[in-house]
């Protein structure tokens, strides 16, 4: 299975259940891995048949930034959402990691796997 990659997408947003945490921009780093074939990119050189990844991650972030989120869960339910309806992808797999929300950990985070091969 070909994929497109997009690795730590760095998103500064309102993210928190707290009364706090929706009075300041906190950073999320996103990683997605996209099922896309890619041979008929590969093969014709041509942009046309490629999965931007630059597309993606611009949607992406305005997604995540266009109004307040509670949980990360959201945040990755959205992403898998978008980038299926939208760009066509058939399976996705989004990691929504939330550096900082807990001070003895480097980072907390969610996984999700949305749609079929
Ligand atoms: N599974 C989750 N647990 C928690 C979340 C979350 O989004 N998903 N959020 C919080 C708070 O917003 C926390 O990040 C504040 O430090 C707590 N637990």
């Amino acid at each position: 299975m070909d994929k497109v990659l997009i690795s730590q997408l760095s998103v500064a947003t309102v993210i928190g259940i707290y009364e706090w945490e929706k009075q300041i921009h906190q950073n999320l780093l996103i990683d997605l891995e996209m099922a896309w074939d890619n041979r008929p990119a590969a093969d014709s050189d041509d942009y046309q048949h490629a999965l931007c990844y630059e597309t993606v991650s611009n949607r992406l972030t305005a997604l995540i930034t266009e109004k307040p989120i509670e949980l990360i869960e959201t945040v990755a339910e959205r992403c898998a959402k978008c980038v299926m309806d939208e760009f066509n992808v058939p399976w996705v797999k989004v990691r929504v990691m939330k550096p900082g929300a807990v001070p003895s950990a480097a980072a907390v985070g969610v996984e999700i796997e949305r749609g079929h091969l």
